[in-house]
């Protein structure tokens, strides 16, 4: 990735004011061994839609040896990082997100999750190619359990009959979920003294999924919208994994939960090295309230059914920043 000292005129767009967030130290947290963990995570996704839990049981080898693969893929000379480049925003990537004019300073790497083939890197050379993707089907399939339980925990939580209500939908076969890997580079431009800005880097969206877990690095950057609008500053942790309610699990709530709008501010010297699992459903799934939630809310849907091919088409087509339930929102 080029990195600048002085920015371009095409750079100067990334620059924000820089207006540091407050931190938000009462981050919630939800210890998944304790009896209250079901109870802790509704009403965090219904306060917030985010939440961070711990004694998740993920294996710290699991999560290092994908990260020292990430570092090395990374560090690659840009030429061997772009034979990775693939159609529709997927694979390799640099400063654009998505395909519809949104930049970030960062780059990644976007893979589709397959339920029955591994996740092949064919563009790298060995013993990286190896080491790559075997850490990474490992880490996609903890991934993958954790979000099952805490879909199920959602589920407790709300008196559902059937536990697998929500999670029934990223264990299908056909299951359309994603992993991402995003590097966000030290940004020299902002070390130089005086210089009292932020740089964007990853805009603020909220996930058009049904849930996101994410990790990074010891540094900061993450940042959430409170209900009130204002934004707070996620303070790193690397030993907890942060969980997102996605766009689809609000729907499949009736609104009960709420996708958090979130973004990733890039502040300087440190770089930062997330990764993300998000648990979508198959392009077929009718996405539309549990018959639960919809009996006690008296039948009234706050939304109207779509299929997840059909949102998934409309979210990539927006822009990031969009409020992408908007359009599928019932007024009575
Ligand atoms: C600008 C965009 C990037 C995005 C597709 C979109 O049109 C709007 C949603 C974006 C998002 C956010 C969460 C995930 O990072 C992502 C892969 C997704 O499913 O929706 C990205 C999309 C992307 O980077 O292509
Ligand atoms: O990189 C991060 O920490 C968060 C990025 C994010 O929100 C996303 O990729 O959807
Ligand atoms: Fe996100």
């Amino acid at each position: 990735m080029v990195v600048l000292a002085n920015p371009s005129p095409d750079e100067t767009f990334l620059l924000r004011p820089s207006k540091p967030c407050p931190s938000f130290p009462d981050t919630p947290a939800v210890d998944l061994s304790t009896p209250a963990a079901a109870r802790d995570i509704v009403s965090a996704s219904a306060e917030f839609g985010f939440f961070k839990v711990t004694n998740h049981g993920v294996s710290k080898s699991l999560i290092s040896n994908l990260e020292a693969a990430a570092v090395e893929f990374f560090a690659l000379p840009d030429v061997e990082k772009e034979k990775a480049v693939l159609a529709n925003s997927f694979g390799y990537g640099n400063r654009e997100i998505g395909r519809n004019g949104d930049v970030g300073w960062l780059e990644y790497l976007l893979l589709e999750v397959a339920e029955n083939s591994p996740m092949l890197l064919p563009f790298l050379k060995e013993p990286l190619q190896s080491s790559f993707c075997c850490a990474l089907k490992e880490y996609v399939l903890a991934m993958k359990k954790l979000a099952t339980g805490v879909l199920e925990l959602m589920a407790d939580g709300l008196g559902m009959e059937q536990r697998n209500v929500f999670g029934k939908y990223i264990n299908e076969e056909k299951s359309d979920s994603f992993f991402r890997l995003n590097h966000y580079p030290p940004c020299p431009m902002l070390q130089v003294q005086g210089f009292n800005r932020t740089v964007n880097g990853f805009g603020e969206h909220t996930d058009p999924q049904i849930i996101s877990v994410m990790r990074s690095t010891n540094s900061d950057g993450l940042e959430i919208a409170l209900r009130d609008g204002s934004w707070v500053s996620i303070p790193p942790d690397r030993d907890s994994f942060f969980v997102n309610v996605g766009d689809s699990l609000q729907v499949l709530t009736n609104g009960r939960f709420r996708s958090v709008r979130h973004r990733v501010v890039t502040t300087g010297v440190r770089s930062r090295l997330s990764m993300i699992y998000f648990g979508g459903p198959p392009p077929c799934a009718r996405i539309s309230p549990a018959d639960e939630l919809l009996a006690e809310d008296r039948g009234r849907s706050k939304y109207t059914e779509f299929t997840w091919a059909d949102y998934k088409a409309a979210a990539f087509k927006s822009r990031l920043a969009d409020n992408r339930l908007r359009h599928f929102e019932n007024h009575q």
